[in-house]
């Protein structure tokens, strides 16, 4: 396992932030954490990466129990904190030189993670000078400078514009070819968009912890459709995968189906066996996005 957390907690004074959350993520993986402001995210990722301690439980990284051994597990850890702290002053890669030096990594590194996260045109510009998608970048490869083999991002989209955040997708999707990632959002989407399973937590406790194929195949599709004529119950029931329906009026009908996939064509293919035009059609798929929200009120 990259990542391991065993019933671990933290409470500040009397407000309980993570309440006895476990999971493990393997080697490889890109796992979304994903909760409303407040839910704990940024707790347990301190605690991953020791800047705090928790009040009861374990953390692992690469199977070192992080708080006797946060030498070991920091290097292991590459981490870009929310707020990304940059030495705005500095050039790109004068900045970059000075992290390489901290992590005592060799020169020929600062080149390859200024390559590898597509900052070779900014690099002898003032990182003031940068857009904000371009900063995030600098940070990423001041994460990554000493090679670690697990990246931990803090909310690493929040404040960009759109092209901006596809561009960061895409650089976290890369460096997931060969590193473990969590990475926090508050955004389903940004799950959905980079990352094979999702760990969702509300006010400290684990909510979902499963990939994202499995929570929707869990999810009903919901057909409304309108037909030209009437059409009889015991027909409608022919529909294939149609676990209920209602009829709400001679020619207005809701199917709801349990598969995933669209059931669209086959609502047509039937209309047409059935002689019947369909004069509207309506999906009312249940999203992530309304799961997410469900979860988390
Ligand atoms: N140093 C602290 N002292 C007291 N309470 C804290 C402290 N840090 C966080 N909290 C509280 O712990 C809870 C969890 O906060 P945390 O920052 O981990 O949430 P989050 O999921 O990262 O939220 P956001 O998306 O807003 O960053 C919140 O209720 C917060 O107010």
């Amino acid at each position: 396992m990259s990542i391991k957390v065993v019933e671990v907690s933290k409470k500040y004074k009397n407000q309980i932030a993570v309440n006895s959350l476990s999971f493990e993520i393997k080697k490889g993986e890109i796992v979304g954490f994903l909760g409303p402001n407040g839910a704990g995210k940024s707790t347990l990722i301190k605690m991953l990466t020791g800047y705090i301690t928790p009040t009861k439980g374990a953390l692992y990284i690469e199977e070192d129990l992080v708080q006797p051994n946060i030498k070991t597990t920091n290097k292991n850890i590459g981490y870009l904190p929310e707020h990304n702290p940059l030495y705005k002053e500095m050039y790109v890669k004068e900045y970059l030189t000075f992290i390489a030096h901290i992590h005592k990594v060799s020169k020929h590194r600062i080149n390859e993670v200024i390559e590898q996260t597509g900052l070779i045109t900014e690099a002898t510009k003032k990182i003031h000078q940068l857009s904000k998608g371009y900063q995030q970048r600098v940070g990423i490869a001041a994460a990554i400078i000493h090679n670690p083999s697990v990246l931990i991002l803090d909310e690493p989209t929040t404040g960009l514009d759109p092209n901006q955040i596809i561009e960061i997708r895409q650089l976290i999707k890369e460096l997931g070819r060969d590193k473990t990632i969590l990475f926090s959002t508050h955004i389903m989407q940004e799950v959905e968009a980079i990352c094979d399973r999702v760990i969702i937590i509300n006010k400290g406790d684990l909510k979902v912890d499963a990939n994202l194929s499995e929570l929707k195949s869990g999810q009903e599709q919901t057909i409304q459709v309108e037909f030209d004529y009437k059409i009889e119950e015991q027909f409608v029931k022919r529909i294939k995968d149609l676990i209920t329906y209602t009829n709400y009026h001679d020619t207005k009908w809701e199917f709801v189906f349990s598969v995933q996939d669209d059931k669209r064509p086959d609502i047509f293919d039937f209309a047409q066996e059935q002689g019947l035009k369909i004069l509207q059609m309506n999906t009312k798929n249940k999203t992530l996005e309304s799961l997410f929200a469900e979860l988390t009120k």
